[in-house]
């Protein structure tokens, strides 16, 4: 893919270091994009080998530096502190496009100008490996051009969703922006559970793995729904119908999950409470 004009990514640690990843593997130039970080590491090397511009702070920027899409992906708890210094960069021709969880796009114009165009975004990373999900939304400044460019950015590494009431976005955080961790806390119980059923760890390991792994692919290519591709492994007076009499009880995986995304909802909503300096 191409993008028109340059990229600043502000944060490259796991979920930016996961877009940009996927970006530079669907074609994205190096040269297009600047990272800014504060700390060294073995990762920016990396980037620098290969053409990414990488600098310790805004003030390191050069000051021909003229992002057409300013990439917001710092902690919560740092925004408030480190916002304003990007609002020189506040223009109609500039979109900044956050992925920070409960940040609203109120809290950006706060800290950016009513007139700064703004696309709030939640992906998650296996964007990395171009099978993201992100959902977006945008503010009234943001031109059709600028979310088109965002929409191709994220759908360049993965699938996305544009939503009109910006509230979705914490129940979003929760399921798909967190749900990777979910899915890989299912890994590891699957594998536990099997070496307290007497396997060896490395085959357990294995075999949660890769279960995971061919389960997540059969849902991705198959037509059926997900109940269905269940029912399918399940069967008559077989041994997974113990499990999921298990799983499936009043006070199984369901309510479990269910909890869980109301906390981490709960969560994206307080993030987003506080004021930047
Ligand atoms: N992780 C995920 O799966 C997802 C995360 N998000 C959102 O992405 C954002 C980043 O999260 P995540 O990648 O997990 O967090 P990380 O801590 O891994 O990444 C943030 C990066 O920003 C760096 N940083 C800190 N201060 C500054 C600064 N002033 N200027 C530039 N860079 C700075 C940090 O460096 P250092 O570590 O040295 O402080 C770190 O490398 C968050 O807002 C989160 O809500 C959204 C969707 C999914
Ligand atoms: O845990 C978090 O707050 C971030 C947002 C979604 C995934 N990681």
């Amino acid at each position: 893919m191409k993008i028109n004009g340059s990229l600043l990514l502000i944060g490259c640690g796991k979920m930016g270091g996961a877009l940009l990843e996927g970006w530079l593997a669907q074609g994205v130039a190096p040269e297009a994009v600047t990272v800014i970080e504060p700390f060294e590491s073995p990762v920016l090397e990396g980037l620098r080998a290969r053409g990414v511009a990488v600098v310790k702070a805004v003030t390191d920027l050069p000051e021909a530096c003229d992002p057409a899409v300013v990439v917001i992906a710092i902690k919560p708890q740092m925004m408030d502190a480190t916002i304003g210094d990007y609002r020189l960069f506040a223009k109609a021709s500039t979109v900044f496009l956050s992925i920070a969880a409960g940040k609203t796009l109120a809290y950006f114009q706060s800290a950016l100008g009513e007139e700064a165009p703004i696309v709030r975004a939640m992906p998650n990373t296996p964007a990395a490996v171009g099978r993201g999900m992100t959902v977006l939304c945008a503010n009234g400044a943001a031109s059709a051009p600028q979310r088109e460019a965002c929409s191709s950015l994220l759908s360049a590494v993965g699938e996305t969703a544009w939503v009109e009431d910006e509230s979705l976005l914490d129940a979003v955080t929760a399921v798909s922006g967190g749900g990777p961790a979910y899915v890989f806390l299912l890994i590891e119980c699957l594998a536990q559970a099997g070496i307290e059923a007497g396997l060896p760890s490395d085959l357990a390991e294995r075999l949660a793995r890769v279960t995971v792994a061919g389960s997540g692919e059969l849902v991705h290519q198959a037509s059926e729904a997900p109940s269905q591709l269940r029912k399918n492994v399940t069967s008559p007076a077989g041994t997974t119908l113990e499990a999921l009499n298990v799983l499936m009880a009043e006070d199984g995986l369901q309510p479990l999950m269910t909890r869980a995304i109301a906390a981490a909802t709960r969560r994206s909503r307080e993030l987003g409470q506080s004021e930047p300096a």
